[in-house]
């Protein structure tokens, strides 16, 4: 994995060398203890210490980009700060090579009172740039902006998408060796997102490392070529970015939901399970299983085997869309679990999740209660491929809950590949659009 310098790689070859990076924060119970701690220097604690990040080590070379995902709280903007300069390290170390350019929180950059045109010649010298060089660059910077006559009023007018645009127009055409991008462009709109991207794709065949956090799981698995999730301010994994956004999905839609336990107000009509053989190894033989399926669980239970069937075919690699499926499933519990959770998903080939839901959300008592050791479990799943026109994965899973948190036993993610065509409609989601002439 690149991630990590090769053992001949010194820092000298390397655009980010983070090691060992922690920020802590003192964290005061009252405001008065603030002022007694001042008054005791030390010499008694009035403080709890939080560590918002500890223990990071990250490697980036010129022309890669790496991706940093992770639930609110859990560090993202705290080590884009410390790579950016903008807050000390309580910790280890961050060397950078090159010029930085950050897009830390929006428009944080811009002093709101300057017009904008007075901004760029602020952050660009901030950037390191002369008066001149600005002044080559700037009609290249006012037409990535694009934001018309405001180019002249103070920013404090601007809306968000164009502070944004202006504030992404400046870093990105001072052609920095290192580009720090704190989902910044979560704001922007879909063609000025598209724009961004095009221009990020080139600064990174031009060598420059860019640094990009996102919640959108898509943008890391198409523009990254590694990521890294941060839970509770620690590293939780590294790696390449499907695998990574799948384990931050994990984080994201494992835990607690309200409508756990709700019973569906309709009983579905039961579905009769495909008779399957045996308890072992038959998943991975299946016409429809993706061989580059991410596996991981503790095998307490194991999805050993699966059956996708239309109404007209046994495991289709190309469905109409609109076509209703069936999915059945064989778990084997190896051991004892209590309350087993099965989880089923939806994902566009870029990792987009469609759809997503487990036997909490929707209630299959029947299958809480299974789980004994050696038990063998069959269930089916019905649903309809609603779906747009392209390349779509199923991701399957068994976990349980002990006190704290989800314990996954099996996780298949992106195991079952399959095909749509015949839409007659383009994007996430069919909404049965009718359109008829409205009557005179
Ligand atoms: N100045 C501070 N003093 C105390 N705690 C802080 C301070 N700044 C940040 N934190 C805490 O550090 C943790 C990490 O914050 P950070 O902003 O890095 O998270 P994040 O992953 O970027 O979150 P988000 O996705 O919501 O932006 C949080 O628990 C936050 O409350």
């Amino acid at each position: 994995m690149s991630f990590d310098p090769a053992p001949h790689e010194t820092s000298a070859c390397l655009a980010i060398d983070v090691r060992g990076l922690g920020k802590s924060y003192h964290v005061y119970e009252r405001p008065s203890h603030r002022l007694m701690q001042g008054v005791m220097r030390g010499r008694k604690r009035y403080y709890r210490e939080f560590w918002a990040l500890r223990g990071v080590d990250l490697q980036v070379r010129p022309g890669e980009t790496v991706g940093v995902v992770g639930r609110n709280g859990s560090g993202k903007s705290t080590l884009l700060q410390m790579l950016a300069g903008t807050l000390t390290p309580t910790e280890g170390s961050v060397r950078v090579h090159g010029r930085v350019a950050a897009l830390l929180e929006l428009g944080s950059g811009f002093n709101p009172d300057f017009t904008g045109r007075e901004n760029v010649y602020l952050n660009a010298s901030i950037l390191g740039l002369s008066r001149g060089e600005v002044e080559e660059r700037l009609d290249a910077i006012l037409g990535f902006a694009d934001i018309g006559d405001f180019i002249d009023q103070p920013v404090r007018n601007y809306s968000s998408g164009m502070a944004l645009r202006l504030a992404f127009a400046v870093q990105a055409q001072v052609q920095p060796q290192i580009l720090i991008v704190d989902e910044a462009l979560a704001v922007g709109d879909a063609k000025f997102q598209a724009k961004c991207f095009a221009r990020l794709k080139q600064l990174k065949e031009d060598g420059a490392a860019i640094l990009l956090v996102s919640h959108a799981s898509d943008q890391i698995v198409q523009h990254c070529d590694h990521a890294l999730l941060l839970d509770g301010g620690t590293p939780v994994c590294r790696g390449k970015p499907r695998d990574v956004v799948n384990r931050y999905l994990d984080l994201l839609f494992g835990k607690d939901n309200p409508q756990s336990s709700a019973p569906d107000a309709d009983e579905p009509e039961p579905i009769p399970v495909s008779s399957f053989t045996g308890t072992d190894g038959n998943f991975e033989t299946r016409p429809s299983y993706n061989p580059h399926e991410y596996r991981w669980g503790d095998g307490a239970a194991r999805i050993v085997d699966f059956r996708l069937q239309s109404d007209t075919k046994l495991y289709p690699a190309v469905l109409e869309s609109g076509a209703r499926l069936q999915l059945a499933l064989r778990i084997v519990f190896e051991r004892d679990v209590v309350r087993p959770i099965l989880g089923f998903f939806i994902k566009t080939k870029e990792g987009v999740v469609v759809y997503a839901s487990n036997t909490e959300y929707k209630a299959l008592p029947d299958f809480t209660r299974r789980g004994l050791a050696g038990d063998v479990v069959d269930v089916a799943l019905a649903f309809e491929c609603r779906l747009s026109d392209g390349d779509y994965f199923i991701s399957v899973g068994v976990a349980s809950r002990n006190e704290t948190e989800v314990v996954p036993h099996d996780r298949r993610y992106d195991s079952i590949h399959f095909q749509v065509m015949g839409a007659d409609f383009f994007g996430m989601a069919d909404v049965s659009l009718n359109m008829a002439l409205a009557e005179e």
